[in-house]
């Protein structure tokens, strides 16, 4: 996941490949509360692990159930109805899949249980999505709901009441269809002696994540009898039962940035998409027929789907998103890249899910230049022609910063030229946690972009000048990947070393330096897969590194390697000849200086650390041979490249230098501050 303030996404190009997305967080929170509320143990496979099912599991586990998760499998023994806990504070973020079906369940059970009182709250925007219409239909069982703050939001105290189920029992369904699931899923606790009857007021919908619920529930043992959409009927004598093991499906909402991606840049071959398929329960799934609609070719499996692009532009779109109405906001970023103004209808529940999606998308759009009109519960997208860079704002909701992420395909625009193209800024990427943390990730394992598209950052300098602590500070900063190129030849003069080969020996070493079985893991060299990171800071290895640098076959030997370094988002590369050599179109140079004196003793500091004893003069006297050969060989030298920036950092903290660093690689950036 990346936790930085902003990600930049460069222009990115085509997509192929497999992403395996992802458990869905609607059927995880579902059935999270249901193997909560049974009895014996229920084991679910793949559940999502994020930010919405973190704050589920802890509430559970609070409410007195024991969880066990061990690698893909999460067990939960249920409190058979029974809380342990008579009064709990339950922090549930911005869920609104655990606040809505958790506060009914808990009112139903505080009616049964003297003296319960539980309150459920979250983050400001939790307290500020409406729940009023659930509230409402609680109080009218006989369940004892407060809010404690504003009337008909969260936060909540529930406590006691006494439960009157003669008549039906009636919710509004045309806000937010988890009051009635919500309802569904707490109602077989009161259901044991009596029927329980469910009305729907007005026009239920987002339909299809009921018959989730309904589904769900089915498998607990409640068979729920549906009569239309407007009665549901919990038979008596109700029970969860535990069927066991159950199987958490892929996100149908996750896979629709994926199902883009293969309809905008699936050019030469699909992009796979496994957990998620034909078989799915989830209403998002129909997300595929719309991007059908716009030109995606999806070939679609029981528990996979595989998309290419067809028709380029896509086609324009005019469609009644009522029945997916959290994937249809990639239809809306899609629609840049359309043959004519596209418009999604029905989608006023936009404006209460995570932030008011609808002025969100349009503010967002509108940055990149796009023309968009705003309607109570419609949005209408012109297709962009030329992109602008902007900085997109995400509001602490993960699909915003998903779906904008698709506008960094710029490059491909059927409109444009092929070569104007820009990057996108995502602020606050970490929101993708709510539902799929690790969504830039698996965005980057799909997409290619132009090398010369892929930003790198240079630092070039001395032996101990910090280039390795200031590039890797950048690069965490920046989200980015590090090449420490020093380990390169450091790697190899081991290399050499243990096969008997002689500095001298030019051929021998670039020989040597090609048959190199490299793995990187991080920070970690592994050399014929041993672990040879320690071995490699040895200052007799930097000495011998230093030597065989200078050999220009070894240099070329070593060229396409660290070329292979610059991938997605980003590179951040030090060593001598970064700028000059390597990458001499990198955006930003850095040559890093500060004294022989305040180096020779942030080397003997290194080394002290290390348990290792050294004198200061001999550090000092082999730093500046080392620094005298890396400058004055014939190949490469070490010397700025004449558009590097100089820092010189004997003064300067080690923060200090990654915020000038960060700083000057921003005033280079297209973005404004908006
Ligand atoms: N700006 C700085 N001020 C003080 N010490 C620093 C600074 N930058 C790096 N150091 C310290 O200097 C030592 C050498 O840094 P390192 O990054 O290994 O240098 P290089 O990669 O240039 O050989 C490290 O112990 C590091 O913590
Ligand atoms: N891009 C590079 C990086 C390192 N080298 C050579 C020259 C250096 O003395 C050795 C070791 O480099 P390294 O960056 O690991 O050394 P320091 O950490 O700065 O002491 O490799 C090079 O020639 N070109």
């Amino acid at each position: 996941m990346y936790s930085i303030p902003y990600l930049d996404l460069p222009p990115l190009g085509h997509a192929a490949g497999t992403v395996q997305l992802p458990g869905s967080k609607s059927i995880s929170n579902r059935l999270l509360l249901l193997a909560g509320l049974s009895e014996g143990t229920t084991t679910l496979v793949d559940l999502l692990d994020s930010d919405d099912t973190r704050v589920m599991l802890a509430a559970l586990r609070t409410l007195g159930c024991a969880i066990v998760q061990d690698g893909r499998l999460t067990r939960i023994t249920g409190f058979a109805g029974r809380p342990q806990v008579a009064s709990a504070e339950l922090f549930l973020g911005n869920a609104g899949t655990a606040m809505r079906p958790l506060t009914a369940a808990l009112a139903v059970l505080a009616t049964q249980q003297g003296g319960a009182a539980y309150t459920l709250g979250g983050v400001k925007r939790m307290h500020e999505r409406p729940i009023g219409d659930l509230v409402d239909a609680l109080r009218g069982l006989g369940c004892t709901v407060d809010c404690l703050g504003t009337e008909g939001y969260p936060p909540l105290r529930v406590a006691g009441g006494t439960l009157d189920l003669a008549a039906p029992v009636k919710v509004r369904g045309d806000v937010s269809s988890q009051f009635l699931t919500a309802l569904l899923l707490a109602l077989p606790l009161a259901a044991t002696d009596r029927a329980v009857t469910i009305e729907v007021v007005g026009e239920l919908i987002s339909k299809p994540y009921i018959e989730i619920t309904l589904n769900l529930l089915a498998r607990f043992g409640i068979a729920v009898e549906r009569q239309g959409w407007e009665r549901f009927v919990i038979p008596a004598g109700s029970r969860y039962v535990t069927p066991g093991e159950v199987h958490v499906e892929g996100d149908a909402s996750s896979a629709s940035y994926f199902i883009a991606l293969g309809a905008i840049a699936g050019v030469d071959a699909p992009v796979r998409i496994e957990g998620v398929g034909a078989a799915s329960i989830q209403g998002d799934i129909r997300f595929k027929e719309a991007a059908e609609a716009m030109g995606a070719v999806v070939h679609a499996e029981p528990n996979a789907l595989e998309i290419r692009r067809g028709a380029w532009p896509l086609k324009a779109i005019d469609l009644d998103c009522n029945h997916i109405p959290d994937a249809a906001m990639t239809l809306a970023v899609m629609a840049l890249y359309a043959d004519g103004p596209s418009t999604l209808r029905n989608i006023a529940s936009w404006r209460v899910k995570e932030t008011d999606r609808i002025a969100a998308m349009a503010c967002e759009l509108r940055k990149l230049g796009a023309t968009v009109e705003e309607g109570e519960d419609f949005l209408r997208v012109e297709p962009l022609a030329r992109f602008q860079p902007a900085s997109i704002h995400t509001y602490d909701d993960h699909r915003m910063a998903m779906c904008l992420s698709l506008a960094a395909f710029n490059r491909l625009n059927p409109a444009g030229d092929g070569e104007h193209a820009v990057p996108v800024r995502i602020l606050d990427p970490k929101c993708v946690a709510k539902t799929f943390p690790d969504y830039f990730e698996a965005l980057f394992s799909v997409v290619e972009a132009r090398a010369a598209d892929i930003p790198v950052i240079t630092i070039d300098g001395p032996t101990a000048s910090g280039k390795g602590t200031l590039s890797a500070s950048v690069a965490a900063q920046l989200g980015w990947h590090t090449l420490d190129s020093g380990s390169l030849y450091r790697v190899t003069a081991l290399a050499a070393r243990r096969a008997g080969v002689s500095a001298d020996d030019e051929q021998g070493l670039a020989a040597t330096a090609r048959a190199m079985q490299l793995r990187f893991e991080g920070v970690r060299v592994l050399l014929a897969g041993e672990d040879v990171s320690d071995e490699l800071r040895d200052e007799a290895v930097g000495m011998m590194a230093s030597r065989i640098s200078a050999w220009p076959a070894v240099r070329a030997a070593l060229y396409d390697l660290q070329c292979g370094f610059r991938q997605l988002p980003g590179l951040v590369a030090d060593g001598r000849d970064m700028g000059t050599v390597i990458f001499p179109d990198a955006g930003l140079k850095i040559f890093l200086t500060a004294t022989a004196a305040a180096r020779a003793e942030r080397r003997l500091n290194q080394l002290i650390a290390k348990g290792i004893s050294a004198s200061l003069d001999d550090l000092r006297a082999d730093l500046e041979a080392r620094d005298e050969r890396d400058r004055t060989r014939a190949t490469a030298p070490l010397r700025p490249a004449e558009d590097a920036l100089r820092l010189d950092n004997s003064q300067l903290g080690i923060e200090a230098s990654v915020q000038q660093v960060v700083a000057w690689w921003n005033a280079r950036q297209p973005f404004d501050a908006r």
